[in-house]
């Protein structure tokens, strides 16, 4: 059964039109991921699907019943915020039993869903203190918990680790893809961190300027985008658009991921090492070319390669991608 369906959605605030005929599927079970650029609708879009925006045309249906003109409490939906957006005078049993007690469930009930959430993210200790007494961490657990125990049809997430450090928000990302296995649940989330929609999604939808570029798995994203935006959009560090020159037909650009390119003795690229980045695991260059151009090449582990030395490059050139002048994808 499809879990959320969104038929030609748009979305004006007055003159702007912000969300641009957005059609969608996301089936049980999928954790779905908005990308794009700051301003290009992704949080919009999850507030349309909660209800916290009307839609301005357009369909939204959840579990099969159209909620377009269903307030968010009626949805079936629960929305983790970036501000986790805790009830400060409440400790975190009464943050999580809060929206179960308004909706008139039972106190047993109540309890035994606390239990299980605060199992699920370890956050038993905590049960008695109110959000300024947690580190923000804690206070993120708390507010999925808050989302776990009303046993939503859905789940929707707005950029909800941005507010960590990169050690939590890697521990808190491992955390969500496990919830999301063992609750069986559909989640839509939003964020502008790729790393997080690689890891996380089972798809992946690419949003520019209010409408939809791409959807697929991360790995179809990565390896076969439909686009010169998609392209350099995912990826870090980005893929590398070259004039295509001698090497492709004129006008053409040439797309080649970082680490599809490899330092050799003599090769179709020449360039000067203007940068070396030593992250230990991998080592990057930047390559300033006789055209002024800068190609980044990601080697794996450590390279001894210095600033300001000629060096030429080859690439896998079964794996370079080729755009038109528009950035559409040209396929041979
Ligand atoms: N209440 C509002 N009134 C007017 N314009 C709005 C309103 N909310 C959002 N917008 C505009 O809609 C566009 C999309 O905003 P939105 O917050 O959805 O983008 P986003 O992709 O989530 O960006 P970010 O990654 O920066 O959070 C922006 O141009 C924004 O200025």
């Amino acid at each position: 059964m499809t879990a959320l369906k969104l038929e030609n959605v748009q979305k004006s605030f007055g003159d702007i039109h912000v969300l641009k005929d957005i059609d969608l599927e996301v089936a049980e079970r999928e954790f779905i991921v908005f990308v794009g650029p700051s301003g290009c609708g992704k949080s919009t879009l999850l507030r349309v699907i909660a209800g916290l925006e009307d839609a301005s045309g357009g369909r939204v249906m959840i579990g099969g019943r159209d909620v377009t003109r269903t307030p968010p409490a009626k949805r079936g939906i629960s929305m983790v915020f970036q501000s986790y957006a805790l009830y400060p005078h409440l400790d975190v049993e009464g943050n999580m039993a809060l929206g179960l007690r308004q909706a008139g469930e039972e106190r047993k009930v109540i309890a035994e869903r606390i239990a299980t959430a605060a199992s699920m993210l370890s956050l038993e200790p905590y049960l008695k203190r109110r959000p300024a007494e947690l580190s923000g961490g804690q206070r993120q657990r708390v507010a999925i918990g808050r989302a776990i125990v009303r046993k939503p049809d859905l789940f929707l997430f707005d950029e909800p680790l941005s507010n960590l450090d990169a050690a939590l928000r890697m521990a808190t990302r491992v955390e969500i893809a496990r919830l999301h296995r063992e609750l069986g649940a559909c989640m839509v989330y939003v964020t502008h961190d790729q790393t997080e929609a690689m890891t996380l999604a089972d798809r992946i939808v690419v949003l520019r300027d209010g409408r939809i570029e791409q959807v697929g798995s991360p790995m179809e994203l990565y390896n076969d985008p439909a686009n010169q935006f998609v392209a350099g959009f995912l990826g870090s560090p980005s893929m590398n658009f070259l004039a295509a020159g001698p090497l492709g037909a004129p006008g053409e650009v040439l797309g080649i991921r970082p680490e599809h390119l490899g330092v050799v003795a003599q090769g179709p690229l020449r360039g000067r090492i203007s940068h070396v980045e030593r992250l230990g695991g991998d080592t990057n260059l930047l390559v300033t070319t006789p055209q002024d151009e800068t190609v980044t090449v990601r080697l794996f582990g450590q390279h001894d390669h210095r600033m300001g030395t000629e060096i030429a490059l080859d690439f896998d050139r079964a794996r370079a991608l080729s755009f038109d002048a528009a950035g559409k994808r040209l396929r041979p």
